[in-house]
């Protein structure tokens, strides 16, 4: 179906003389729900016409208009299900309320007669742009569904669901949504309109921000800014569905059981939405599970491939040149007890480009998985944490893998472990999605250390960064930053919040084993050396989302602070101490090996973790702290320091 031009468009609606238009935008309404549906009466008649005026030209005007020459809008508008009743609404939503805060003033929204008896709030798009990821907007998910998803698994943002049910619509789907935190959790909610400044960022982008909501824009990002960047072979931007409150809510009620509980004091679904977003699941293939073809699907979270090299990295914080984010970022995590212990992988050893290193990051990741590990068998988690950090691999956890993998590694016995960590090293180097997703990581060129100085240009906000420097070297150094036209630091910005995109989302490898010792005929088939069986394989980018404009204050701060407690370690005011004791089980009299690690920092102590290695006898560990902390006490030994357990 082609879309209508503009003039047919007009031409068949409201005909009425625009006032001086500066702007004007027009709309295809809901062009899907036309064509797509076969049921006429959801049928759009009419088109909205603004006038907008550019509030500089008003005498009374305070506010000016941005300079943006792509700049877009957005707006939302009530769209019909029957064609009886004619009816005209001017909608100020908070779609139009964003617009105002752009400068813009609507001197009159002329909408073309829509008819309506039930009204539904619809997404509208910036005229003459195809493509629009809209399709299936008009399916509506009620409570009675919500039986038919299951937890799948979570991160800070989005709560993932995937499909039980019988509806060909979404058998091998998953459904994504998003969540709101609970008061007094650190995260803040993800804005639902974007600011004034981002229309500035992301104007240029297609129809990012004429999108209606955060949820169109976000899969508009990933369809027309992450997708061609990362390649549309390993991106799906998915669906976005209406759904019912009663099915959010009985979705949420559904799953809290299965939730990590520190996830679920942090965050629920937000039952606010009207979207959810609709995505293949990538831990099978399409009716994979259904067929009884088995599917083993990997999970990486790779976080950030390389080591920043701007200039604008102050003297104090050179580390960042020769220490990854990733392996100082567990100090600072270790730190704040969100892990047990460090982790042995390096994510310059996944991005390295040489097969031997990428198997050496598998493997560590594999020993220490933290949130950057998963493994699925036909969609089921097998190894690693749902929805969190998982402990390390321990014998236990390691058998029950070893033995999961049987049905589809054909490995000799305690080898399907070694295999697939090869088939996903193989695939890993074959596919060179590592090297693509690399070349997108280094779009931040600047390193937050350059780039907050473009963002509070973009805001036309003082830097608070300059504001706290002493040195006039260092200020002389951001002078060149903050003399860069509006265009340059909106491009520096923009990299940079693609770039933390690309290094916080995750990719998901999924293997099949082939019928038949044979390639195929498509080029996604690899050979396992080690079993000479032959695999079909996809590979896919997880959690594409837009960052947040806003976010780049907060990302100045974490760096800062990641840095800091890494330079106190490295100068020895920060130690890691480990003890190691044997005991007697007090159950079993079986040994009992206990470590202790005791984090020293300036002026306090404390003991981080105790791990008890005895068969059986974990009971030990909760009374353990106490004692330990009790016996320092007594001999004396850091009793000042030792003051926060
Ligand atoms: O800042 P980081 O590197 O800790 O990354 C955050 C992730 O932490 P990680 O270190 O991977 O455990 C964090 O992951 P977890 O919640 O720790 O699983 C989120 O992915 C967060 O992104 P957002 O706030 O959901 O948009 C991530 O925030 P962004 O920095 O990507 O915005
Ligand atoms: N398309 C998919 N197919 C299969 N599993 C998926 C898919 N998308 C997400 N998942 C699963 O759901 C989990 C959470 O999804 P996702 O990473 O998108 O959440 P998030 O809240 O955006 O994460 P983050 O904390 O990194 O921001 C993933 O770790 C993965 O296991």
């Amino acid at each position: 179906m082609e879309w209508p031009t503009e003039e047919s468009l007009w031409n068949n609606g409201s005909n009425r003389v625009m006032e001086t238009p500066i702007l004007v935008f027009f709309s295809y309404v809901l062009w899907d729900a036309m064509h797509e549906g076969s049921n006429q009466r959801k049928r759009i008649q009419y088109l909205i016409r603004l006038n907008l005026v550019d509030t500089s030209r008003r005498a009374d005007s305070s506010t000016s208009i941005p300079k943006s020459p792509n700049f877009t809008i957005l707006y939302s508008i009530f769209s019909s299900s029957s064609s009886s009743s004619l009816t005209s609404h001017l909608i100020l939503s908070s779609s139009f309320q964003s617009l105002l805060h752009c400068g813009m003033w609507v001197s009159s929204v002329d909408l073309g007669f829509i008819s309506s008896d039930t009204l539904r709030l619809y997404a509208i798009f910036r005229s003459g742009i195809p493509g629009r990821p809209t399709h299936g907007m008009e399916t509506v998910l009620k409570g009675e569904d919500a039986a038919d998803w299951v937890y799948r698994g979570e991160g800070a943002a989005n709560l993932v669901l995937a499909y039980t049910g019988s509806s060909q619509a979404f058998i091998g789907k998953v459904m994504r949504i998003q969540k709101a935190p609970i008061n007094g959790s650190q995260r803040a909610r993800s804005p639902t309109a974007f600011s004034k400044y981002e229309y500035l960022l992301w104007g240029d982008i297609g129809n990012l921000v004429s999108s209606s909501d955060r949820d169109t824009a976000a899969q508009t990002f990933v369809q027309r800014v992450m997708s061609p960047l990362l390649g549309s072979k390993h991106v799906d931007a998915g669906k976005l569905i209406l759904v019912s409150r009663e099915f959010l809510e009985l979705a949420e009620k559904n799953v809290s059981s299965q939730r990590p509980s520190w996830r679920v004091n942090a965050g629920k679904i937000d039952t606010q939405r009207d979207y959810v977003l609709i995505l293949s699941d990538h831990s099978i293939f399409p009716h994979g599970a259904l067929v009884g073809e088995p599917c083993i699907s990997v999970e990486i979270k790779p976080k950030c491939g390389f080591l920043p090299f701007s200039r604008f990295i102050s003297h104090g914080n050179a580390v960042k040149r020769c220490m990854t984010r990733f392996r100082m970022h567990q100090a600072l995590k270790l730190h704040q007890e969100e892990i047990s212990e460090f982790s042995d992988y390096d994510p310059l050893d996944l991005f390295s480009g040489s097969k031997d290193r990428i198997l050496k990051a598998i493997k560590d990741l594999f020993s220490t998985p933290q949130n950057n590990f998963r493994v699925f068998l036909n969609g089921s988690l097998i190894f690693g944490a749902l929805g969190g950090s998982a402990e390390s691999t321990d014998v236990i956890v390691g058998e029950a893998f070893e033995d999961a993998l049987k049905s589809v590694i054909l490995a000799d016995d305690g080898l399907c472990t070694t295999s697939l960590l090869q088939l996903v090293t193989e695939t890993l180097y074959k596919s060179g999605v590592l090297d693509r997703l690399l070349e997108v990581q280094k779009l931040d060129s600047l390193d937050i250390e350059g780039a907050i100085h473009a963002y509070y240009d973009v805001i036309s906000e003082p830097c608070v960064v300059c504001g706290q420097l002493n040195e006039d070297e260092e200020l002389h150094r951001y002078a060149s930053l903050h003399s860069l036209p509006l265009d340059q630091s909106l491009k520096i910005v923009k990299n940079f919040l693609i770039a933390a995109t690309a290094k916080d989302c995750s990719l998901m490898i999924s293997f099949r084993p082939r019928e038949g010792e044979e390639w195929g005929s498509s080029n996604n088939t690899i050979r396992l050396e080690s079993t000479g069986q032959f695999f079909d394989y996809k590979v896919y980018f997880i959690d594409l989302d837009l960052k947040p404009m806003k976010k780049m204050e907060e990302y100045y701060e974490l760096d800062k602070k990641i840095v800091s407690l890494y330079r106190k370690i490295e100068k020895g005011k920060v130690g890691f101490t480990c003890v190691c004791e044997f005991w007697r089980c007090r159950v079993c009299v079986a040994h009992v090996y206990i470590w202790t690690f005791i984090q020293e920092l300036v002026g306090k102590a404390r003991v981080l973790c105790i791990m008890v290695q005895c068969n059986g006898c974990s009971w030990l560990y909760p009374s353990l702290k106490n004692e330990r902390l009790k016996r320092y006490e007594k001999e004396g030994k850091s009793t000042k320091k030792l003051e926060t357990f």
